[in-house]
């Protein structure tokens, strides 16, 4: 059975920080599905393009995994021999649900769950990378570093697909996103209180850049190839390509 969210639903006196905590992991695929527009079309597409860029006898890394439906989608999309599936989170809550997700589907690829924090593991031999919806919640300052790491563990002709939350440079165009953001939560179910409470749990926790931030970081670490393949409102995802070699 599916919990539904309700974690917002009633008024909190000292609204904390949103953090991913049992209580949050319980209800985890409903609140995305209902929050994030674009969420399982993204899903597909990854499988999709692992199908495309996985190489053989590599690694994939599912980076802020949750309960693993990213990871899942990789390894229903493999054909590749010898490739493995590594999939991180630094939620506990969220990884004893990942392990009971994950297990009951069937399946040859081999998946290491690994409850880490993804600034401090090493990548390597990585023909596909997965952040989707994560690196919105890394320290600003930390992100660089990130980027630059998956870049160097990546072999050319590897991919990262980034997923996130954006802001719009343009003022008016950001307002209107965010109300049609906002408009979609209602739409699914969610009240106006349930809105305003989550939001401002958020405020300090999913600190979003610009498309263009992204794409400028992206470039500075290496990418030779990066473009947006979707947004829906002020959510979207990008994909970073790292040049084949030229012999
Ligand atoms: N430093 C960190 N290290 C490891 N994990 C982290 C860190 N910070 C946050 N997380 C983890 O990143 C995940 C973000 S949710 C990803 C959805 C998933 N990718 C999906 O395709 O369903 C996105 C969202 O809820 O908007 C949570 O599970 C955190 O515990
Ligand atoms: O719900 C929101 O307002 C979001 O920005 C998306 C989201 C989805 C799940 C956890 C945290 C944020």
């Amino acid at each position: 059975m599916q919990s539904k969210d309700h974690i917002f639903a009633a008024p909190i006196a000292q609204l904390g920080d949103f953090c991913f905590d049992q209580k949050v992991a319980e209800v985890f695929p409903d609140m995305i599905k209902r929050s994030v527009p674009g969420y399982s079309n993204i899903i597909s597409a990854i499988g999709m393009m692992t199908a495309r860029f996985a190489q053989p006898h590599s690694q994939l890394y599912d980076l802020g995994c949750s309960l693993g439906a990213a990871t899942q989608e990789m390894r229903r999309n493999l054909t590749q021999d010898g490739c493995a599936i590594i999939a991180i989170d630094n939620s506990s809550a969220m990884l004893e649900r990942a392990a009971n997700h994950l297990a009951a589907f069937k399946s040859d690829v081999p998946v290491t769950l690994t409850e880490a924090d993804i600034c401090d593991i090493e990548i390597e031999n990585a023909s596909v990378v997965v952040l989707n919806f994560t690196l919105q919640f890394i320290a600003p300052d930390k992100r660089e570093a990130l980027l630059k790491k998956i870049y160097q563990g990546l072999n050319p002709g590897g991919v990262l697909i980034l997923s996130e939350k954006f802001i719009s440079a343009d003022d008016t165009v950001n307002q209107l996103l965010i109300d049609l953001h906002h408009d979609f939560k209602r739409a699914n179910g969610y009240s106006e209180l349930e809105v305003s409470q989550k939001r401002t749990a958020l405020e300090n926790v999913l600190r979003p850049d610009t498309p263009e931030q992204h794409k400028e970081r992206l470039a500075r670490v290496g990418f030779n190839h990066v473009d947006m393949w979707f947004q829906c409102f002020n959510f979207g995802s990008m994909v970073a390509i790292k040049q084949v070699a030229i012999k």
